[in-house]
C-alpha cells in the first residue's frame, strides 16, 4: 500500500471543473488525502476541465437537455486515465454513472440548508408584493411559487459569482444559494440568512462532495476509503435512491433530506409541480441498513398520489 502513494514525480490526478465552488471542492479533497496520508501539495496534480454546460451559457440549460452536461468530458478523461478521480457536487450528479466509474466516497457534509441572499432584504417574508427573484433551480423555483405566487421568477444561470453580480446589478431583489457553497467558498461577507428544512427542503445531497474513480482502480480505492464519511454515504443512499425511483435527473422539482437518529434515518421527500401549484411530502424511517428501501418506498407513495403528468408544464 505504502509503496502506491502518490509523489510529486507520479502524482494523483484530480480531474474538476473550473469554477470557484468546484476549485475549492477539490483543495478540500486533495487536503484530507494530504492529511490522511501525510503527502505533500505536489503529490497530486489538480485538472481543471471544462464540461459543456461549463461552455453552454446563453440558454437555460433545460432547454439544452442531455445527459451528464456537466459530466460527461471529465469521467471521459477518467475513462481513459487523463486523470485518476475526480470532485463533485453530490446533488449535481445523476444517479446512475457510466459503465466503469464508481461514485462512492463521500466527504462530510456541509450545511444542508438554502440560503435566502439579498443585499437588502433579511428574509424571504421580506419580499413585497410581485418582487423580482432570480433562480435557476426548477426545486427552488416551485418551493417559492408555492408559497409566494406572487412573486416574479426569472432565471439565473451561471455560477454563484456571476449570480451574486447580477444581484448586485438589481436584476432580482434577492435569490437563493446552497449554504454549503457559500462556506466552501469563504463567502462570510455575503449577506444571506439560512433557511430552515422544514420551510424550504434542500435538494437531494445537498451540501455533499463525492469522488468519482475508475472501477478497477484498488489503489485509489484503497486511498479513498480513508476519507470517506460513512454517515454521510448512509444519507446519500437514501436520498439517492428517492431520487432514483421518482427521476434520475435534475429536471424535476423534488426535494428529500434524509438524517440520522440513533440507528435509524429518518427521510423526508417531496414533490411539486413545475409552477409551484401542488407540493406533496412524505416522509418514513428505518434501520440505517434498508436506508435505500425506505427511499424507493417514499418515492412509490409520493408517485401514486401524484398521478400521471404531475411534472408536466402547464
Ligand atoms: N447547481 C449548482 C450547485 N451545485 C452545488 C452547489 C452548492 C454546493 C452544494 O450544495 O453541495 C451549487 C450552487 C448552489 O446551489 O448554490
Amino acid at each position: 500500500m505504502t509503496q502506491n502513494l502518490p509523489t510529486p514525480a507520479s502524482p494523483l490526478k484530480i480531474g474538476t471543473r473550473g469554477s470557484p465552488l468546484a476549485l475549492a471542492q477539490a483543495y478540500e479533497t486533495r487536503r484530507r488525502l494530504m492529511a490522511a496520508f501525510d503527502l505533500p501539495e505536489q503529490a497530486f496534480e489538480v485538472v481543471v476541465i471544462t464540461t459543456s454546460g461549463d461552455r453552454i451559457q446563453d440558454r437555460p440549460l433545460k432547454e439544452v437537455g442531455g445527459k451528464g452536461l456537466f459530466t460527461k468530458e471529465i469521467e471521459e478523461d477518467m475513462l481513459s486515465a487523463k486523470i485518476d478521480i475526480a470532485v463533485h457536487s453530490m446533488k449535481d450528479m445523476p444517479v446512475e454513472q457510466p459503465e466503469g466509474l464508481l461514485l462512492d466516497t463521500y466527504l462530510p457534509r456541509e450545511d444542508v440548508r438554502d440560503a435566502f441572499v439579498s443585499p437588502k432584504l433579511k428574509r424571504l417574508a421580506d419580499l413585497a408584493e410581485g418582487a423580482t427573484v432570480g433562480t435557476s433551480s426548477l426545486r427552488r423555483r416551485a418551493q417559492l411559487l408555492n408559497k409566494r405566487p406572487d412573486l416574479n421568477i426569472v432565471e439565473f444561470r451561471g455560477n454563484v459569482q456571476t449570480r451574486l453580480k447580477k444581484l448586485a446589478d438589481g436584476v432580482a431583489e434577492a435569490t437563493f444559494l446552497a449554504m454549503a457553497g457559500l462556506n466552501r467558498m469563504g463567502y462570510d461577507d455575503v449577506a444571506r440568512s439560512p433557511i430552515e428544512v422544514g420551510e424550504m427542503l434542500p435538494a437531494v445531497a445537498q451540501g455533499a462532495i463525492g469522488i468519482e474513480r475508475r472501477a478497477d482502480d484498488m489503489r485509489v480505492a484503497d486511498m479513498l476509503a480513508a476519507i470517506h464519511d460513512v454517515e454521510t454515504g448512509q444519507r446519500l443512499a437514501a436520498e439517492r435512491a428517492f431520487l432514483a425511483a421518482l427521476d434520475g435527473s435534475c429536471q424535476t422539482p423534488i426535494g428529500g433530506l434524509a438524517v440520522l437518529e440513533g440507528d435509524t434515518i429518518w427521510l423526508r421527500g417531496e414533490i411539486l409541480r413545475p409552477d409551484g401549484s401542488e407540493c406533496l411530502t412524505d416522509e418514513d424511517r428505518s434501520p440505517i441498513k434498508d436506508a435505500a428501501d425506505m427511499g424507493r418506498s417514499v418515492a412509490e407513495r409520493l408517485r401514486a398520489r401524484a398521478g400521471e403528468g404531475f411534472f408536466d408544464w402547464t
